[in-house]
């Protein structure tokens, strides 16, 4: 069975008396081996929907399920700011996410980092502190810690959000061939429409839905139609 995002008519709120409606009724399913674009108006709830596919946050009904996994959600995530540890290399960088993993009980096999580096165009930054390293060059690295734990879906929030054109048409290229290549299910939030000519689906949150582009998206797979 091919790995699915399933959404099942999950409505969620934030605030005690749920005042704050993000999502209502959202029911869709997601493929691997997609790029996804995940675009709406700031505050339209783009971080949100990630919170919630990690299972920070709960569903306040419906359900949010991983079809086709063996266990436990394997999802890694890649942010705006990096988020990485300036004065260590690119190596040390993504090896600390395999050696926390480790030490959390994660998955038992990891992929060999050199090889990851290499495949995110970084061979020639492996060894180098990645506070030198470019804004472009900085997101490679991220991307490349995403992967260091073998994850089924990659979540990238506002990935590009710092970087200029051309790195943002290379960072896009990489998400593309991540779900194409490897299968992997992939997210992007973004209000780049740069970044949404690299994606198969767009899915543009409207009326605290999530709405596919093309509309027969969401259901190629044989699952449910709206
Ligand atoms: N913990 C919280 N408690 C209450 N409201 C929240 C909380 N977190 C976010 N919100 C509100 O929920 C809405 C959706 O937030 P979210 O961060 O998901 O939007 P977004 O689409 O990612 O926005 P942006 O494009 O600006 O990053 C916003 O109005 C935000 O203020």
């Amino acid at each position: 069975m091919h790995l699915e995002l399933v959404f099942d008519r999950v409505d969620f709120a934030y605030g005690g008396t749920r005042e704050r409606v993000i999502y209502r009724g959202v029911t869709c399913r997601l493929a691997a081996g997609r790029l996804h674009a995940v675009m709406g108006p700031s505050g339209s709830g783009k971080t949100t929907l990630f919170r919630l596919i990690t299972g920070e946050l709960e569903p306040d009904t419906g359900t949010i399920e991983l079809a086709g996994t063996g266990g436990a959600r394997r999802v890694s995530q890649v942010y705006q700011d990096y988020r990485l540890v300036p004065y260590l290399t690119a190596v040390e960088n993504v090896k600390l996410a395999q050696e926390f993993a480790s030490a959390g009980g994660g998955v038992g096999t990891f992929p060999d980092v050199a090889a990851l580096l290499d495949k995110l165009g970084l061979t020639g930054q492996a060894n180098a502190a990645v506070g030198s390293l470019s804004g472009g060059e900085q997101q490679r690295v991220a991307i490349a810690r995403a992967l260091a734990t073998a994850p089924e879906v990659l979540l990238a929030d506002e990935p590009t959000g710092a970087v200029d054109e051309q790195a943002t048409r290379e960072i896009a290229r990489r998400f593309a061939d991540l779900a194409h290549d490897d299968g992997l299910l992939v997210l992007v939030a973004t209000h780049d429409p740069v970044v949404a000519e690299y994606a198969d689906v767009v899915l543009r949150i409207r009326d605290h839905d999530l709405v596919a582009e093309p509309p027969s998206a969401d259901a190629m797979t044989g699952g449910a139609q709206r």
